[in-house]
């Protein structure tokens, strides 16, 4: 029953897509272990990891939040599609005129945003509040975040020789919002604080089905496929996409490991979400076993295209040269 859940189906948006369930254990479950080991999802629960953050709500994050400037991310429709500025000159020529973002970044102080949220209609942009916790935050902020259950963290990330931890973000979602699906080449404790989000994971052996842009690309990362209206003439791989599903609530924390493939959407009707994400940088290399493991090869094409771009200088040749090295030869 949906009491139970604490959300209906009809709150996730439908997909094209075969899914399955993301296995959901305690902490205290060794298989645990054994999946991040493996570089396999899992949703955690009972980790009490942000247990201190459980107060956090819009009220309570006013008050507390100190009168700073926050990252707020406003696009005219669900879909906050990450982009890298810094990429934006890089786009060839003529087509930088085309990149038009589909987001804009502001800053904006919390209780404004706090505002817009509860006052806002359809057919205005939507809001996704992005902030790194650091101490800039307030000082009972800074305390819930040292309240964090740092010992159960930090012996996951020692256990299995992750690099340091690099963020923590502050997400604060609009309900409905969609952060369409994309890798990111860190580890990732994905924590849930308030409301439910639906995420879809896809391992990096997938690769071949999502079809990302361009590594030069402000969307680099992200994958060219619409999941709503997939085009499967482009992109007809995308019909061999197998999904991981978990909708995460308040309390679970849910492992994205390096370079898979997420969605993430806050339920339709669910309310304003808070989450709180973990990112770890890759631990070292250590010894190469053969064969390859997918998110090494995806690493290795990364390393073509990024020396590709660098020698060819215009992103326009890399397409005909890879062409000529692969087609009739290696096909
Ligand atoms: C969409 C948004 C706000 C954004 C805009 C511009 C640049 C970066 C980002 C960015 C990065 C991470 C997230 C959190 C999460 C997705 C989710 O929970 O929605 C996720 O993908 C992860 O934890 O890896 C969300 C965003
Ligand atoms: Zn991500």
């Amino acid at each position: 029953m949906a009491q139970k859940r604490g959300y209906d189906p009809s709150q996730l948006r439908k997909y094209d897509i075969p899914l399955e369930e993301i296995p959901r254990l305690h902490a205290s479950d060794p298989r645990v272990d054994e999946l991040i080991s493996e570089n396999k999802p899992v949703v955690i629960t009972g980790t009490d990891l942000v247990s201190s953050a459980m107060l956090w709500d819009l009220e309570y994050l006013e008050r507390n939040m100190g009168n700073g400037d926050y990252t707020v991310f406003l696009s005219r429709n669900k879909n906050f599609k990450y982009f890298d500025d810094k990429k934006i000159s890089q786009v060839a020529g003529e087509s930088k005129a085309e990149f038009t973002p589909p987001t804009r970044r502001v800053d904006m102080k919390l209780p404004e945003f706090s505002q817009r949220l509860k006052q806002w209609k359809r057919g205005e942009e939507r809001m996704y509040l992005q902030q790194a916790l650091n101490n800039t935050v307030g000082p009972s902020i800074v305390q819930d975040f040292l309240n964090f259950r740092w010992e159960w963290t930090n012996a996951k990330q020692k256990a299995n020789n992750w690099g340091p931890l690099t963020s923590n973000l502050l997400l604060i979602s609009m309900e409905g919002n969609v952060t369409p699906c994309h890798y990111d080449e860190q580890q990732n404790f994905f924590a849930e604080v308030r409301g439910y989000k639906r995420c879809i994971l896809f391992p990096p052996e997938q690769f071949e089905c999502f079809y990302p842009y361009p590594v030069y690309h402000p969307h680099d990362r992200q994958t060219q496929v619409d999941f709503d209206r997939p085009d499967y003439n482009r992109f007809p791989k995308f019909r061999e996409a197998r999904g991981q599903e978990a909708v995460v609530g308040p309390g679970d924390v849910l492992y994205i490991p390096i370079y898979w493939w997420h969605h993430i959407e806050s339920i339709m009707r669910g309310g304003y979400t808070i989450s709180i994400n973990f990112w770890y940088k890759a631990g070292p290399t250590g010894q190469i076993v053969y064969p390859l493991q997918g998110h090494q090869k995806v690493a290795i094409m990364r390393n073509v295209e990024k020396m590709l771009v660098e020698a060819l200088q215009d992103p326009q040749e890399l397409g005909p040269l890879l062409r000529a090295l692969v087609l009739g030869r290696y096909t």
